[in-house]
């Protein structure tokens, strides 16, 4: 199995504070990861960087093979699909939701020619189809509901067919029932085979769909566990990693997590 992502010693230093500090990760092919930790732990930073948008302060970042600062990021993003508010609070709200979900292709984010490859078409409809999105192809991408625009844009990052997919906190903000559906339809992504390596920045181990094989933890930037789900996602670390007593269990093939009661 070779590796999607390699971070060797990496820290981000800002205004003198190491925003991520020392992480050594590593992520093979085919893994889907959860990135777990309090608020302002780094998860956002590790995915900037894991997304090429980000460069190390110190350490060295392999993303494809390719070494961050020898390797030209244009030719590099294109082969990671990344879903997050920051992208969508890019994208034009006047464009409709298949404009917005193919001009990825193009590499662009406003659309830009009259006439787009039929192919491309294609392969927008079938994305915005697996999720769920078919009634809602001629919506101004700005009158969604969040859960249609986290939906929106899983399914723009794949238009470029990526090699590793990038999703930041993919189920915030949504009601129980667009949770529910975006856990089922992340679940059917991550067990299919042909589907690209995967990182999630999540806040509840509800949104962990099944599928999910690892789990990577920080704390105040640091890595506090790493690896396989069923061994590193226990009530210890989970506890450790937010500084309160946690029990977490699993109950199906589904993560719950509460706080023990004040005593
Ligand atoms: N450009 C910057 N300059 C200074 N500090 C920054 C910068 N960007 C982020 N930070 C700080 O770095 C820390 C880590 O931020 P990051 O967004 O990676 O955390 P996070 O784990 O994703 O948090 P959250 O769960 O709240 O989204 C935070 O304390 C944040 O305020």
């Amino acid at each position: 199995m070779s590796e999607v992502l390699e971070l060797v010693d990496v820290s981000v230093v800002r205004d003198g504070r190491a925003l991520v500090d020392d992480v050594s990760w590593s992520v093979k092919e085919g893994q889907r990861w959860v990135i777990l930790g309090p608020n302002g732990a780094g998860k956002t930073t590790l995915l900037n960087i894991a997304s090429s948008y980000l460069f190390p302060t110190t350490g060295t970042a392999t993303i494809l093979g390719e070494r961050l600062g020898g390797v030209d990021v244009f030719e590099l993003r294109p082969r990671v699909g990344m879903a997050s508010i920051a992208m969508a609070d890019k994208l034009p709200g006047r464009q409709s939701v298949l404009e917005t979900v193919l001009t990825a292709a193009y590499g662009m984010t406003a659309r830009w020619q009259e006439s787009y490859e039929k192919v491309d078409e294609e392969r927008a409809l079938a994305f915005l189809d697996r999720l769920g999105m078919n009634d809602l192809l001629d919506r101004k991408f700005g009158t969604l509901s969040e859960g249609e625009r986290k939906r929106t844009m899983i399914a723009r990052a794949m238009m470029t067919d990526p090699e590793l997919l990038l999703l930041d906190e993919p189920a915030a903000g949504l009601d129980l029932g667009g949770r529910e559906d975006l856990v089922r339809r992340l679940g059917r992504l991550a067990r299919d085979p042909y589907a690209p390596s995967m990182l999630m920045v999540t806040h509840h181990v509800e949104e962990i769909a099944p599928g999910f094989t690892h789990v990577l933890m920080l704390r105040q930037g640091q890595v506090l566990a790493a690896g396989p789900i069923e061994t590193e996602l226990t009530s210890r670390n989970l506890s450790l990693c937010f500084g309160l007593p946690l029990v977490v269990e699993m109950n199906g093939d589904r993560w719950t997590a509460q706080g023990l009661p004040l005593s």
